[in-house]
């Protein structure tokens, strides 16, 4: 008669080992714009990381918004512009995207997890700015240098503010958005993938999970069953250079490369539709994602004060 109440006992008795094993470790969370299409999955998301800081573990969670600032550009008459995959980005194309990922994405994730009962805090321009970050510049093509605007990479993360925060219990939530080093008080638009990556350097943490639109990477882009749970970084060199990996998967899968490098111990790339796949992906053994994890782990010692970032 109490065979569900036990059932549900087993399954908090089978994810106490993981409850244990990420105690005050960090894990980087990277939310996509195709998972915040769907305000049902990005909420059932922010439950699950309300649930990974309540148990202990130091969730930190980075955003873009990309389908979301293409819309705004086109109301506000501007038409959106790709350069190698990013966004060519002139100042009122700049002036929109902060304003999106700052003020409205991001100040909706800070509103949803408090309201899920955990605590969150908006980290930008706004309140407080971790993200430093230069101009990204584009090997030079065909003699002419590849002018991207005002795009820019981090090359610095306020680490100790966001350790502050996640041992006071909170989460910080941070746009793709940097200060630029040369110019004070300027932003860079920066991939949310490699911001993402950044944190996660700064912060050495144990995982950085992007949340995407896709079950992970797929052999075959078009069939789900194809999905590949586990890859080292040799073999994700040769799907990109065989083309099974493309388009948004490149930043994503060069973000895991870069911070496996850098001493994280596990990159995942997982479903952000689908149900609790964070805390699936954690907490069970096969995951629901893909995982690419190192061959080696590096000194993971940390230098007080605002961090360099591995930059490639
Ligand atoms: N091998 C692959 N497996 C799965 N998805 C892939 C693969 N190669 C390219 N993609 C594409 O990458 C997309 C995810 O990247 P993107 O659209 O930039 O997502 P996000 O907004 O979450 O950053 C998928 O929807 C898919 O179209
Ligand atoms: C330079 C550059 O391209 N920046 C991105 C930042 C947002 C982002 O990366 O959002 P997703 O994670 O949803 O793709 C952009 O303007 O779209």
């Amino acid at each position: 008669m109490y065979e569900e109440a036990i059932r549900k006992a087993d399954v908090l008795i089978a994810a106490l080992g993981y409850m244990r094993k990420f105690h005050g470790r960090y894990t980087v969370i990277k939310l996509g714009g195709s998972v915040m299409e769907s305000p049902e999955s990005l909420q059932a998301l922010l439950v699950d990381i309300v649930f990974m800081q309540t148990v202990g573990m130091r969730p930190v969670v980075v955003h873009g918004g990309g389908k979301a600032i293409t819309v705004a550009m086109e109301k506000a008459g501007l038409t959106p512009r790709w350069v190698k995959g990013r966004r060519y980005t002139d100042d009122a194309t700049l002036e929109i995207v902060a304003r999106v990922l700052a003020e409205e994405i991001n100040a909706d994730i800070e509103r949803h997890i408090n309201k899920f009962g955990g605590r969150a805090s908006g980290l930008h321009h706004k309140t407080r700015q971790c993200l430093f970050g230069r101009r990204l510049l584009m090997p030079v093509e065909d003699g002419e240098p590849t002018d991207l605007g005002r795009v820019g990479e981090v090359v610095e993360v306020d680490a100790p503010v966001l350790e502050n925060l996640c041992l006071a219990g909170v989460v910080p939530v941070l746009p793709s958005l940097a200060e630029d080093e040369d110019e004070e008080g300027k932003l860079l638009n920066v991939n949310a993938d490699t911001a993402a990556a950044a944190v996660a350097q700064a912060l050495r943490a144990d995982k950085l999970v992007f949340l995407t639109d896709t079950p992970g990477i797929l052999r075959d882009r078009n069939e789900p069953s194809t999905l590949i749970r586990g890859l080292t970084p040799d073999d994700c060199r040769d799907l990109i250079r065989d083309g099974v990996v493309d388009k948004g998967m490149i930043p994503k899968v060069e973000a895991c490369l870069t911070s496996l490098e850098a001493g994280v111990r596990k990159t995942h790339i997982i479903d952000g539709r689908l149900r609790h796949s964070l805390l699936l992906e954690i907490f069970t053994e096969s995951g629901v994602g893909t995982e690419i994890a190192a061959d080696e782990h590096t000194d993971r010692a940390s230098p007080p004060g605002r961090r360099p970032v591995l930059v490639r």
